[in-house]
């Protein structure tokens, strides 16, 4: 039994303020819009329909809070970098986003999922050089890896694993796939430590 399949939905916010006491740990996911955000949880959390998934890039809006259990809550982040969205609303979130990487107490690790096709486009790099300045750990989730043969994919992660290293923080990539559940294990075994949970592999096998 996986700790996430326990999820449930607490809280819509319309924006960072309206999240609810900073206390506990929390995880957040961020990506673009049509990243794969929705369906990476709802495959964490085994509940399909969790976190909605849509074919509309930028339904996604509000940030929606689920929590594990009292002390340990999964931030679903609104997706960016959705062409047809004002500026205004734009400079308002990102302003909103960078208060929230650098002063929430309760983040404890970021979650950032890119299609591996497009790994690191501009908005992306943005918010990992805010998470590393905050020295919040990052997790860079390269979604839709069904998408790729074998050889593909293992170079796209090879490529991702030395454009990271110029973040210069703690910036771990993975592969992943929520239509296979490739990757499943080691997103869920980084998550099990940024949330202080026992991780399954590294309990040792009763005698
Ligand atoms: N082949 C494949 N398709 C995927 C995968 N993950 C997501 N998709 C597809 O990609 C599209 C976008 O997925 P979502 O999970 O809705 O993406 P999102 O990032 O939550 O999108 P927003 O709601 O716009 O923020 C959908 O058509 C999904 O079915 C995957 O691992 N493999």
């Amino acid at each position: 039994m996986s700790h996430y399949s326990h999820a449930k939905f607490l809280l819509s916010a319309p924006d960072i303020r309206h999240l609810g006491d900073d206390q506990g740990i929390e995880v957040a996911f961020a990506g673009r819009s049509n990243a794969g955000k929705s369906s990476a949880l709802n495959r964490i959390t085994r509940q399909k329909g969790l976190a909605r998934t849509s074919k509309t890039p930028g339904r996604t809006q509000l940030i929606n809070v689920f929590s594990l259990d009292t002390e340990r809550r999964l931030i679903d982040l609104p997706g960016y970098g959705f062409a047809q969205v004002p500026v205004e609303m734009k400079i308002k979130w990102q302003k909103a986003l960078g208060e929230y990487l650098q002063q929430r107490k309760s983040l404890k690790g970021l979650v950032v999922l890119m299609d591996i096709r497009h790994p690191f486009k501009d908005l992306d790099q943005e918010l990992i050089h805010w998470a590393v300045q905050s020295k919040l750990p990052v997790l860079a989730l390269l979604t839709k890896a069904d998408k790729l043969k074998s050889g593909q994919r293992k170079a796209q992660l090879l490529m991702a694993r030395e454009a990271s290293l110029a973040f210069c923080g703690d910036v771990q990539v993975h592969a992943f796939s929520s239509l296979n559940g490739f990757g499943l294990p080691e997103v869920e075994s980084i998550l099990n430590q940024w949330f202080g949970l026992p991780d399954k592999q590294t309990v040792p096998t009763p005698a």
